[in-house]
């Protein structure tokens, strides 16, 4: 009997089918990954088996470097960069062959320069339109910015009027005018790449330290030419070296750097990278005062500025950056603070690239690009952790056996009947095999959070909260909607930790990043990935307090604090007739919390929802407050939250902030009125 295929095995070798790698190439390398990764697909099948195509690639050169023989490998038809299927015809390079379709004319000569096949050079503009491949006669590679400028100090010169620079000896002059839209034909042998009069070339001399056999030269013209050359010159002792595609080698570099500098732009370049370069060696080399600083470290700093987090070249952020200047570079080398000019004033950039100290399973950034925010303060923690009284008590002995599925295995999902937790949560999972909420239950929740008025609510006899504000005399209670629960699997359960019904407690998973909001809003969330509706995105830690606690806590701080965070967990306060004060709870993530306390508000239309979500305590004075999408997210979208506020209760103990949240829908009337006092407490 044929045993059948796995699909995901079928699916991994036509992905790579399709990138032109033949299935015997495949397949050991797929093999070992999936014993390195113990049979998980999601990390092999990320990224349109970008980590897939990787493997194979690295193997294969492996080969080559092992054998010292050059295998001929499968004609790549397309190189996987992000996505595997990738259309070859939006690259952004050409290689010799595009040189050979141009016109005689139109190539590049050099005094005494001969063409040769096996390399290439690239020309790039400020406006990245650019881009023209040419031989150079030796193994290393040219780029040529050519970047129009109108600033003093550096002339402003138009394209057809680049090579008519006097004194640029290094540029040459193509015989015919070139058409708008071509590119600036100008191939430099490296050899030949001289200092003008103005700027002199960086250079890294090849002895640098032992093992680097490479030089790196910077030049620029008075044009505002900047010219790149890289010769490594261990190629010159290889008699069978070729010189590689150069599509091919920037595309494993970028490949390569955005994994290694765990880049998250989708749309990284490399080039853009170069470009940014030699844009910056222009700015410092065209600011005459600062001419000892470029002499004597424009180096490090550039070095700095590359190997630094700096917004990912090819994003709008890059090319806003490109207009700053390199001043100072501080902090130590793993700290991503940097210094950066403007020109007449100084701005700093605050960026982390794990705001979490390394306490979650993937890194978020912080960053900055105003330089005028203080950074932060407060103590990242992944899990709530109690403050002082509340009475949270976790133990085998209060899950009774009906509340856990103790004769379960594997995935609860699986199984054709809900399993004791599903049945906690309403008789039915609330997550799909994707691990995403169903969408029955996404809507139920948005439903219950738009029209809460139209939704049961508890009223407390004596409602905690009034009881706080007033102890002597406590108002009635206002009610508390009845919350939608999840129920998680947890350790007295016998399902894996893989099970589909374990999804918060597994913690953050998406790539998110913490970044200044332009609208007054201090600090907020975003995504750096597209993400589907109803996924997990994090949950709200924090403190947890007792709502007596939270309420002394804000009378001695007089509301103070331009931010503060509490959340009340209020899902069961009018079950008892009276509520213990140790079990009237919230969570307070001022001082102590987790990325979820830079989620702005949003009203109405806000992208997130939180749901009660029980994972150990088996009643519902405590339980975690999780954060799904209401619907699909695009990278770079801010992640925002309705956090409930009525901003017409001017009775409330903590004054609403004015609302920026520019929804149209938004609720507070006053916001062109002057300041209120910011602060809030959410729901
Ligand atoms: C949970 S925090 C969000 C993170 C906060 N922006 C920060 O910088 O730390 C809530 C505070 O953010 C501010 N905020 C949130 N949403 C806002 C909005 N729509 N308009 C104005 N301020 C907002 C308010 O100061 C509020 O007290």
């Amino acid at each position: 009997m044929s045993r059948e295929r796995d699909p995901r095995v079928t699916k991994a070798f036509s992905a790579m089918r399709s990138i032109g790698i033949a299935p015997d190439i495949v397949k050991p390398v797929l093999k070992h990954l999936l014993k390195l990764y113990d049979k998980n697909w999601e990390l092999i099948e990320e990224d349109n088996y970008r980590t897939l195509a990787d493997a194979i690639f690295e193997s294969e050169s492996d080969k080559v470097v092992d054998k010292n023989v050059v295998v001929e490998p499968e004609p790549l038809a397309k190189k996987p960069h992000g996505a595997a299927a990738e259309d070859q015809g939006s690259s952004t390079l050409d290689n010799c062959s595009r040189i050979r379709d141009l016109e005689e004319g139109d190539i590049p000569h050099s005094s005494g320069q001969k063409l040769a096949e096996s390399c290439q050079s690239v020309s790039v503009n400020t406006r990245g339109e650019n881009l023209v491949s040419a031989n150079t006669t030796d193994d290393s590679c040219i780029v040529v910015v050519d970047q129009e400028r109108d600033e003093p100090g550096v002339l402003h010169k138009r394209r057809k009027e680049v090579h008519e620079i006097p004194g640029d000896r290094n540029v040459t002059k193509p015989e015919k005018e070139l058409p708008l839209n071509h590119p600036p034909l100008l191939a430099l042998p490296s050899s030949n790449i001289s200092p003008d009069e103005r700027n002199q070339p960086v250079s890294l001399p090849s002895n640098y330290g032992d093992s680097l056999q490479y030089t790196f030269d910077l030049a620029s013209s008075r044009c505002g030419q900047v010219k790149i050359c890289l010769r490594y010159n261990h190629a010159n002792g290889q008699p069978d070296f070729q010189s590689p595609n150069l599509e091919a080698v920037l595309k494993f570099a970028e490949d390569r750097c955005t994994r290694a500098y765990r880049i998250l732009c989708p749309n990284f370049s490399l080039l853009q990278l170069v470009k940014e370069l030699c844009e910056i060696y222009l700015e410092l080399g065209a600011e005459s005062a600062n001419r000892s600083l470029m002499n004597k470290s424009s180096s490090v700093c550039l070095d700095r500025t590359i190997g630094s987090s700096r917004e990912p070249p090819g994003t709008a952020n890059a090319e806003r950056n490109i207009n700053r200047r390199v001043r100072n570079c501080s902090g130590s080398s793993n700290s991503l603070s940097l210094a950066v000019g403007g020109r007449n004033k100084r701005r700093k950039v605050y960026q982390s690239d794990d705001m979490t100290n390394g306490t979650e399973k993937v890194k978020i950034s912080l960053l900055d690009e105003t330089g005028r925010e203080q950074l932060p303060n407060f103590v990242y923690i992944p899990e709530n952790i109690v403050y002082q009284s509340a009475y949270i008590h976790v133990s085998l002995a209060r899950i009774a056996d009906d509340e856990c599925c103790a004769s379960c295995k594997g995935d609860c999902l699986s199984s054709s009947l809900p399993c004791a937790c599903a049945r906690e949560t309403g008789g039915e999972f609330a997550y799909t095999p994707e691990g995403l909420l169903r969408k029955e239950f996404l809507e139920t929740c948005i439903s219950m959070n738009a029209e809460p008025q139209k939704h049961q609510h508890y009223y407390c006899q004596d409602c905690p909260l009034e009881r706080a504000k007033s102890r002597h005399k406590p108002t009635k209670c206002r009610g508390h909607l009845v919350k939608k629960f999840i129920k998680e699997c947890w350790r007295k359960c016998r399902c894996n930790m893989k099970c589909g019904n374990r999804v918060v407690q597994r913690g953050i998973t998406r790539k998110l990043q913490v970044f200044l909001t332009n609208e007054g809003k201090g600090w907020g969330l975003r995504a750096l990935e597209d993400i589907p509706g109803g996924a997990f995105v994090c949950e709200y830690v924090g403190e947890i307090l007792t709502n007596t606690e939270l309420y002394e806590r804000n009378e001695q701080n007089g509301g103070k604090d331009r931010h503060t965070y509490p959340v009340l967990l209020d899902a069961d306060w009018g079950s008892e007739s009276v509520l213990k004060d140790e079990e009237a709870l919230c969570l307070d993530a001022t001082y102590y919390g987790n990325v979820a306390r830079f989620i702005n508000h949003r009203c109405y239309d806000a992208n997130l929802i939180e749901v009660p979500v029980q994972v150990e305590a088996p009643d519902h004075h405590y339980y975690h407050i999780a954060f799904f999408t209401k619907k699909e997210i695009k990278a770079f979208e801010e992640l925002t939250w309705d956090y409930g506020i009525d901003f017409e209760d001017h009775n409330h103990p903590i004054k609403a902030f004015l609302c920026c949240c520019g929804s149209p829908y938004c609720r507070d009337t006053d916001n062109n009125k002057p300041k209120r006092a910011k602060g809030i407490a959410i729901r």
